[in-house]
């Protein structure tokens, strides 16, 4: 059921890594995303061994380290699983960056995938894989929860924010041309069509979680055609759901009071168009420790791809320095999405209570352990 990231990382590490353990604030029982909040659902269909097929994408970067970390730590649990490791280089198709057939094929039979962070070029080069996968299964919402984890000191020790992330349009539409020689244009593609189904969602997501308030984030003040279609969408779905409350906030306020105190977003499911949810979900891993921390759902009616909120990390990639937490987190979401809640929560409150001792933290939490000594703190606790 979860953008400032190159420059804002080392000053985040360097606030976060002396600082001292602190008292556990919140209880292990609570689960960052139950099968309660499932709101879609799975639809795949296990083998005559019980086991259920899952399409992996180790990703680029510090991927694969994060990736094998998952893989034991699940072997170990004895997690009903089997991998089907995908390959996603892109191909040209109609002029077009696409995602190779065979991937497309075990996902679409598989109905659920995990993934690893996947490299973007920046400026020229192939279009984000991410975003095309994201299009290409229709994955509408992307859904952020991000909790402060027991033990681990921040400036806040109570975060619990949910984000839903309109997933398919916006700003990502990747709608640009250049008019004339020095001046290009972006269009910010929104629609009804894909406005209701994601706010629809978080309606959904808020009954099923026990949230009591959705709240929009948006600029409508400024894009009142794109954002303001957004908002009325919103408001005209919000009648559907009389029993949460709804309310819509402007972006640049929401991150103003959610750095003085993200509490009061405790009660609430925020959603909102799909660059300001990428860039606030980075904003609130800022407020308990670090991308290493986040996972994340891409969520669609006929498959879902679970990923951590964080990239490749290049500037630690192939030095066993990642923290595989925010994959493990995300592939918890992916258990309960697939109703195994015994095992997500036997392996999530392994990976807790490791945190929470603090003998085997990665170096983004102030602990020297490499991604699989941490793997395999949480391995012993199973
Ligand atoms: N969904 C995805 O696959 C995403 C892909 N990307 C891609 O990733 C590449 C790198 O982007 P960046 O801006 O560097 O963002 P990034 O998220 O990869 O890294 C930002 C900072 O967070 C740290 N970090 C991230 N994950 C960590 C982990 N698990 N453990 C410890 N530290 C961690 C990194 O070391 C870095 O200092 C780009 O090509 C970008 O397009 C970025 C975000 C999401
Ligand atoms: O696709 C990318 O390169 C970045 C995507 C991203 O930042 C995200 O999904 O949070
Ligand atoms: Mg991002």
């Amino acid at each position: 059921m979860f953008a400032l990231r190159a420059a804002a990382a080392p000053v985040q590490r360097q606030c976060f890594r002396a600082a001292p353990r602190a008292s556990v604030t919140l209880s292990l029982q609570s689960r960052l995303y139950s099968s309660q909040g499932r709101v879609a659902q799975f639809n795949g269909q296990k083998d005559a061994q019980g086991d259920y097929t899952v399409s992996l994408i180790e990703g680029d970067g510090i991927g694969p380290e994060i990736a094998v970390a998952v893989k034991d730590i699940f072997a170990a649990a004895k997690t009903p699983i089997k991998w089907e490791p995908i390959n996603v280089d892109p191909i040209l198709k109609d002029g077009k960056t696409a995602i190779p057939d065979a991937a497309i094929e075990s996902i679409r039979r598989n109905k659920i995938a995990l993934k690893g962070p996947l490299a973007t070029p920046i400026g020229k080069g192939h279009v984000s894989l991410n975003l095309t996968l994201r299009r290409t299964f229709n994955l509408f919402a992307n859904l952020r929860p991000c909790r402060s984890v027991a033990g681990y000191k921040t400036p806040y020790d109570n975060v619990d924010t949910v984000l839903i992330r309109e997933n398919t349009e916006g700003e990502y539409s990747g709608i640009e041309h250049v008019v004339v020689d020095g001046v290009v244009q972006s269009i910010k593609l929104i629609t009804r069509e894909a406005s209701e189904r994601v706010l629809r969602f978080a309606f959904q997501q808020a009954r099923a979680i026990g949230r009591k308030k959705v709240r929009v984030v948006h600029k409508a003040t400024i894009m009142k055609m794109s954002d303001g279609l957004f908002l009325t969408v919103a408001q005209e779905v919000a009648k559907e759901f009389p029993d949460i409350e709804f309310d819509a906030e402007l972006l640049d306020n929401t991150c103003l009071k959610m750095t003085t105190d993200p509490v009061p977003y405790n009660d609430k499911v925020l959603v909102m168009p799909n660059l300001y949810g990428d860039i606030l979900s980075d904003m609130c891993a800022g407020l308990i420790g670090g991308l290493g921390l986040t996972p994340s759902g891409n969520i669609g009616d006929e498959c879902s791809i679970f990923e951590a909120v964080h990239g490749s990390a290049p500037d630690i990639a192939g030095k066993g320095l990642a923290n595989p937490t925010a994959l493990l987190l995300s592939s918890m979401m992916m258990l309960r999405h697939m109703e195994l809640n015994t095992y997500a929560d036997r392996i999530e409150d392994a990976a807790f209570a490791t945190l929470a001792e603090g003998k085997a933290l990665t170096g983004d939490l102030g602990g020297k352990a490499s991604t699989s000594d941490f793997a395999s703190a949480i391995i012993n606790k199973l």
